[in-house]
């Protein structure tokens, strides 16, 4: 048996231009995926979840096609939840050569699902992790996140980047730009609060989204390179540990995302909230749609104020995570 974890993540600035080839900065939080592998005899899959939303659920099946809960969870969240976990495993017997291998899969997670705070790339890059070393091979984090990559690629329908998954794998602040992904060193203490408004968004259909705006309008196509612009800013600004000038550009990238329409009432309110107790910045973090808004303040002003919003079901504060996907147990 074999027990790995890897972190979430929040967008500092980037997402959605990221997939069509701008540079984004996800950093790592202290939050995380937990997935115990263990290896079975008769090459079936057992996937069981404690954590899917509502009750956890319990799989077991011999492929994709024959997936039933045993409990009474949406049919469409479970298929949502094995495809992730099915095409890791598939990942892990191939590093492995061990076409036949079957695992019975845990996953417990202190991650929202579809929130924007990196859940599928922390419960793949975890699993991969766990499932490989349960089978006697050890991957390096950047194979592992080459091979996360390739599954969220394929269960969001050949539209994911690579930010997600090395940020998971990785830890810390990193820098995706196309297949470059590299870590940023020496990064200032972010004062990072997320607020969650209890909701999520489909990854898919909002990148789907935003493709068909950018195809159709050539200002959504230059709203898009603009975020590259505004992240290539901010890694200056990172640089220099410029809290404030990352806060308003932040801010800047939260009006790109709503004018590409990847936010939503709650969203918007969450965000406006943290801006009017006066931090540094506020955005939306991950797809959008739902979920999670990314705050930096120092103060606990925005905890209160988005504690006192009423679209926001929670808030807490988010340390950057150096640490990225490791054993926790054999
Ligand atoms: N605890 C979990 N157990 C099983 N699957 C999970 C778990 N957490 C996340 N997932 C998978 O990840 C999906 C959410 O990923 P996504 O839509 O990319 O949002 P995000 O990565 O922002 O959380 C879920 O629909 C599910 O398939
Ligand atoms: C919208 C996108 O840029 C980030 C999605 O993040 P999340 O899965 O919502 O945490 C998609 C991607 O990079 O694959
Ligand atoms: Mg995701």
């Amino acid at each position: 048996m074999v027990v790995s974890s890897a972190p979430g993540k929040v967008y500092l600035f980037g997402e959605h231009a990221v997939v069509y080839g701008e540079p984004a900065v996800p950093c790592a939080i202290e939050r995380r995926a937990r997935v115990t592998v263990e290896e079975r005899d008769d090459g079936a899959l057992r996937v069981h979840s404690t954590d899917l939303t509502l009750d956890g659920f319990t799989v077991e099946y011999d492929g994709a096609a024959d997936a039933s809960a045993d409990v009474d969870v949406p049919e469409a969240l479970v298929e949502a939840a094995v495809g992730y976990v099915d095409a890791a495993a598939a990942q892990a017997r191939d590093a492995a050569d061990r076409p036949d291998a079957g695992f019975d899969i845990t996953i417990e997670s202190e991650l929202p699902l579809g929130a924007g705070l990196g859940s599928s790339a922390a419960v793949v890059v975890a699993g991969i992790d766990a499932a490989t070393r349960e089978l006697g091979v050890q991957l390096s984090a950047r194979e592992i996140a080459d091979r996360a990559y390739r599954v969220e690629y394929e269960v969001q329908d050949g539209q994911a980047s690579r930010a997600d998954t090395f940020c998971s794998a990785v830890g810390g602040a990193v820098r995706v730009e196309g297949d470059d992904c590299q870590p940023i060193r020496d990064v200032p203490n972010l004062p990072f609060v997320i607020g969650y408004d209890g909701g999520a968004g489909d990854t898919g259909e909002l990148v789907a989204g935003v493709r068909r705006l950018k195809e159709e309008y050539p200002f959504a196509a230059d709203t898009v390179e603009s975020i590259g612009d505004l992240v290539r800013q901010g890694e200056r600004a990172l640089e220099a540990g410029d809290l404030e000038e990352l806060g308003r550009l932040m801010n800047f990238n939260h009006g790109l995302l709503e004018a590409l329409g990847v936010s939503s009432r709650s969203l918007d309110e969450m965000v406006w909230a943290a801006r009017e107790s006066d931090a540094l910045g506020a955005k939306l973090t991950g797809a959008g749609g739902g979920g999670c808004i990314v705050v930096l303040d120092e103060t606990e002003e925005a905890r209160t104020a988005l504690s006192y919003t009423p679209g926001c079901e929670e808030t807490f504060r988010a340390e950057l995570d150096t640490d990225g996907v490791r054993v926790e147990e054999r």
